[in-house]
């Protein structure tokens, strides 16, 4: 089977199923396979088994030779995300649409507030804008665009009121979302202290600005700069400065979109060194890689712009599959912010005008099935383990989600793993005119998806509604992020040394000594040889015995000393 594998169907025709029984499959959990039956009732699964006692008019799915998994957590989207002038085109309807098509059941998205702007305020407007389109499942992530108390005060009414449990900081778009080492650390202190997970986009944002630049002045304006002006090394000293801050503070850290295997690498070993931190791969460097920058057609190339950029080394997502599947990465989105043709052209002249993002939301599980499961690299537990199970641990939703068993959240996929489909623009349900993974077939297919117990795709056809969806509330100190940091934190306590006091003699500080207080004179002293010709406190009554006609280092033949 390839090609247009999802039939759409009039609203009319749709309905709310109550009970439900999925048969004959096999089912998969992160920690084990089971020949089951699943048995769900208003949305929840009951029974998991076999010979279950089932009432008389339940609905069957026959999954005989299929696998039954828990729906995919596509953790990074940005639907309809206001951003470089215009706005993402698959909105909170189209994405989630697109993802149940693709066996993803559940988003999680950002909201995102300019600088300066609530916190709160934003995270409403995301609300206003997702709840009422939604077909499945969300949950929000707070972006900290800039740094004051009063953020400090709204990411606690966030995360005790309004259901949020992480928090995301820029270190890159310089002059918009950006944050200094020092606002970093006050926001990373500020999540720990909430029971927050800290999220990072990684890659330095002066560097890029300044590369940019360069670029441009070269005459280097198409899609290709886009890569050039953040290779890699940009995105891997972000990474390895934001996991040194985040541990210097205690805080654990989700790093979103590891594009490259230096920042993989980093986090790999911080993993190994002890820190709490975590590495989000996405389906675009798992399944394509950054030598479309350089492609000749201008739109093709633009399409695949989106930071940090995929990598031209082609065997990036082969070694970022190795770590994912090792569990070294640990949990996959895919960032998915989409832009048509005509919006990729605002930046036809300038590469840092081309809107940055990819698709992914619809077809992240069936790119991972073939390039993680198919390649042999990892076993259908493990599959689900970095397309839903992590996720839901990771941000304090599971077993709710994330799992199949007796109390959660019936979001299943019965997953045919013998069918191939070819990816197309022409046949994805994604409102954007253009697919990073044309061409690609990929074995594994969604025959049903089922969100909250409703069946959405029945053997080809995808039912949905807008606002079908809920917004999950992501509760803080989760446990699999926070079981271990207080006894990290006792463990790794500084100590005081005990000693007698030092009795012996202290030295005196003067004004010639090298040190703050020297320094300070130097600065003033400078202030008044070449701006106003005055001398030092010249508005206090009695004037210092300072000679600055003598600096201290002495004078110096150029214009500054
Ligand atoms: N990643 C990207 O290119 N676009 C969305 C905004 C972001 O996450 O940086
Ligand atoms: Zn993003």
């Amino acid at each position: 089977m390839n090609g247009n594998y999802v039939k759409k169907i009039p609203i009319h025709l749709q309905s709310a199923q109550n009970r439900l029984l999925i048969k004959g499959g096999r089912v998969v959990n992160d920690d084990m396979m089971q020949d089951a039956d699943v048995y769900i009732e208003d949305g929840v699964i009951k029974q998991v088994g076999q010979n279950l006692h089932i009432p008389g008019g339940t609905k069957v799915v026959e999954a005989k030779g299929r696998l039954v998994m828990p729906g995919g957590i596509d953790t990074h989207t940005h639907m309809q995300l206001p951003f470089m002038g215009t706005f993402a085109v698959d909105d909170f309807y189209t994405g989630t649409r697109a993802a149940l098509a693709g066996g993803t059941t559940m988003i999680m998205d950002f909201a995102l507030p300019q600088r300066g702007e609530s916190l709160v305020e934003a995270y409403h407007r995301w609300r206003a804008w997702a709840d009422p389109k939604v077909c499945c499942d969300y949950a929000l992530h707070v972006g900290v665009t800039w740094w004051s108390p009063k953020v400090a005060e709204e990411m606690q009414e966030l995360t005790e009121d309004l259901g949020i449990n992480s928090f995301k900081m820029f270190m890159a778009y310089k002059d918009t979302w950006q944050l200094g080492d020092g606002d970093l650390l006050e926001s990373f202190k500020r999540c720990k202290e909430l029971g927050a997970l800290a999220q990072v986009h990684a890659e330095n944002g002066d560097a890029i600005k300044e590369k940019s630049k360069k670029l441009l002045s070269m005459g280097i304006t198409g899609p290709e700069g886009h890569e050039m002006s953040r290779p890699e090394e940009v995105e891997a000293e972000a990474t390895n400065r934001a996991c040194v801050l985040a541990n210097q503070v205690g805080c654990p850290l989700y790093v979103v979109h590891v594009m490259s295997k230096s920042a993989a690498d980093i986090v790999s070993a911080k993993r190994k060194q002890g820190h709490i931190v975590f590495g989000e791969p996405i389906a675009a460097c798992l399944g394509t890689s950054g030598k479309h920058y350089w492609h000749q057609c201008w739109r093709h190339a633009a399409a695949h712009v989106m930071g940090p950029p995929l990598r031209p080394d082609p065997d990036t997502p082969r070694y970022l599959m190795d770590l994912l599947a090792n569990g070294d990465l640990q949990a996959t989105g895919t960032d998915n912010c989409t832009f048509t043709a005509s919006q990729k052209a605002l930046g036809k002249d300038d590469f840092t005008k081309i809107p940055n993002g990819v698709n992914g939301v619809e077809d992240r599980m069936s790119v991972i099935w073939e390039k993680g499961v198919v390649s042999g690299k990892m076993d259908p537990c493990r599959f689900v383990a970095v397309t839903s199970t992590n996720a839901a641990k990771i941000f304090n939703i599971y077993p709710k989600k994330g799992r199949i068993a007796v109390g959660s959240d019936a979001d299943i996929v019965v997953w045919n793993p013998n069918a191939t489909r070819i990816i197309s623009a022409k046949t994805h349900h994604q409102a954007v005119d253009f697919n990073i993974f044309e061409g690609m077939e990929v074995h594994g297919i969604a025959d049903y998806v089922i969100c909250h117990g409703r069946v959405v795709v029945e053997e080809g056809e995808l039912r949905v509604q807008s606002g079908m969806g809920k917004f999950v509330p992501t509760p803080a100190f989760c446990p699999h992020v926070y079981g271990r940091v207080q006894d990290r934190d006792r463990a790794n306590a500084p100590q005081k040394v005990e000693r007698a006091p030092y009795d012996g003699p202290v030295a005196q500080l003067n004004s010639q000594s090298h040190g703050p207080v020297a320094e300070h004179i130097t600065a003033v002293q400078q202030e008044n040889f070449y701006t106003r010709g005055a001398q030092l406190n010249d508005k206090s009554p009695k004037r210092p015995s300072v000679k600055v006609n003598n600096p201290p280092g002495g004078k110096t033949s150029g214009s500054f000393w």
